[in-house]
């Protein structure tokens, strides 16, 4: 059997006037799916670095205009291509409020959306779980 494929990202938050708004690019391909940046962690690193590397390559936010936010980690377990796949992520605010979202190839779309149209757009059952969990503890870290 194959092994299981691991990767990592980052639900990046900024604090918006109506509330917490997240981050979720539309993949390229051809289900166009919504998820945080993430990917796969390569040979040589670890999850937290996968994380940094994919949110910069794929939404061109670097690791200075972010802040991890130590308490809130999620893993989300799914298959692909009949392989198992662990996805940790982190969550992580937006601190450089004037730094743009600069998508590669493999999205083709962003939106900064709240907790209701970001659990919309992700439609993954876990993903909208770890969305609602990290809202929920940012809830209580923000206060
Ligand atoms: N848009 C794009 N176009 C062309 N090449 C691209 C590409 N994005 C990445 N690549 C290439 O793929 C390789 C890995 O890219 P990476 O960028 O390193 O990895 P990834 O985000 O984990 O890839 P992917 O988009 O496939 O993952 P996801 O789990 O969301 O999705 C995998 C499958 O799982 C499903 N899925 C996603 N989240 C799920 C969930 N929570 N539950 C169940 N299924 C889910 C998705 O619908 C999808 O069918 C690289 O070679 C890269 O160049």
């Amino acid at each position: 059997m194959s092994g299981e494929v691991r990767a990592a990202g980052l639900i990046i938050f900024r604090r918006a006037t109506s509330g917490v708004e997240y981050l979720l690019l539309q993949s390229s391909r051809k289900e166009a799916h919504w998820t945080p940046p993430k990917g796969h962690v390569d040979p040589g690193e670890n999850e937290l670095q996968a994380a940094f590397r994919e949110t910069e390559e794929e939404a061109g936010l670097h690791e200075k205009d972010i802040g991890v936010i130590e308490g809130f980690e999620s893993v989300l377990k799914y298959r692909v291509n009949n392989r198992p796949k662990t996805v940790v992520y982190w969550a992580a605010e937006l601190k450089n409020t004037t730094a743009s979202v600069v998508l590669s190839d493999e999205h083709v779309d962003y939106r900064w959306a709240g907790l209701a149209e970001a659990c919309a757009l992700a439609a993954f059952p876990e993903m909208v779980s770890s969305l609602q969990k990290c809202d929920t503890f940012l809830q209580e870290y923000l206060s």
